[in-house]
């Protein structure tokens, strides 16, 4: 089978970087596109050579249908407004979407549903494989333990990060609401501050905490009368993302239209 060709939406961010990076270590896929903003300094310049590895011959472009007309899957960690124009485009193209990116609002999420009707679609807050099976661990819990045990979610993330909470905090509350029976929208507490009152029964609280370099730590805390639980996941450098987000964009290559995730990826949908 010839490898599957690849672009990187977002090149010179940090995960771009990373996967740029990941990309010659990993077989059956070759790196053919990366994307930048259009008027940014590193339009034109080679992508290798932006991370310091020697050139690869691909230039950082700033023309989208370009570089997705010649691929075969669309990674993407970038930002709300960017993932949700490329999706429209790689529904239009029948090109695969790889989504990392985080931070999209409900009406974002309907635009790349629809774009997954057209063609297949992997979005995950968190592309690492411990953050997926503690997402399997906590729906266990939560379903065990029942809304009488109070779900906080901590999340503490490095200073530039833009968004609040992150993505696996709440694709953590989401299997936390799965385990329950229970619609994440209708019973989250976010935002704590000033005089709240006491904490509602059945909701699941977030808690976001920004500083340094951190890649990502994540605690689902379950607190019952007398006992608590605490389910921790760290991150300890990005590659853990880049790997997963290749392994989607390797399971992705010939399904049909939908929005798949992670889980779907690894295997782990129906535990
Ligand atoms: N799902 C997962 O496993 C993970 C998800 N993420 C998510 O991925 C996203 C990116 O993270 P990170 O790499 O740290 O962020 P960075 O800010 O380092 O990188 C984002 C890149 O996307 C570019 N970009 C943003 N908007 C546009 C646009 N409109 N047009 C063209 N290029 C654009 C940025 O360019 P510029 O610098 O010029 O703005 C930048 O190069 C975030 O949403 C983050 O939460 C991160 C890690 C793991
Ligand atoms: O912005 C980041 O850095 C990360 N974003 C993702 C999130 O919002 O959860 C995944 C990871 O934690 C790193």
């Amino acid at each position: 089978m010839n490898d599957l060709r690849l672009a990187v939406v977002g090149a010179a961010g940090r995960m771009g970087r990373m996967l740029v990076q990941t990309i010659p270590d990993t077989l059956g896929v070759r790196l053919v596109g990366a994307l930048g903003r259009a008027g940014s300094g590193c339009i034109g310049v080679d992508s290798g050579t932006l991370i310091g590895s020697g050139p690869n011959g691909v230039a950082i472009s700033d023309d989208p249908a370009a570089v997705a007309a010649q691929c075969d899957v669309l990674i993407d960690f970038s930002s709300p407004e960017n993932t949700v124009a490329l999706s429209g485009l790689c529904a239009q193209l029948g090109v695969a979407h790889v989504i990392g990116t985080t931070g999209l609002s409900a009406q974002d999420l309907e635009v790349v549903a629809e774009a997954s009707r057209k063609v297949a679609v992997v979005r995950s807050g968190n592309m690492s494989l411990g953050v997926n099976l503690l997402a399997v661990l906590v729906e266990k819990a939560a379903r065990a333990l029942g809304p009488a045990w109070d779900a906080e979610i901590v999340e503490m993330h490095h200073a530039k990060k833009v968004d609040a909470p992150s993505g696996t905090a709440l694709l953590l509350g989401e299997a936390a609401a799965r385990g329950r029976g229970i619609d994440l929208g209708e019973h989250s507490a976010r935002g704590r501050d000033g005089l709240t009152g006491p904490r509602k029964t059945g909701d699941i609280g977030f808690a976001s905490l920004r500083g340094g370099t951190v890649v990502g730590d994540h605690t689902v805390i379950l607190a019952g009368a007398g006992e608590r639980i605490e389910l921790t996941h760290r991150a300890e450098e990005r590659g853990i993302f880049a790997r997963g987000a290749l392994a989607a964009a390797l399971w992705v290559r010939g399904r049909p239209p939908g929005l798949y995730n992670m889980q779907d990826v690894l295997g782990l949908s129906g535990d």
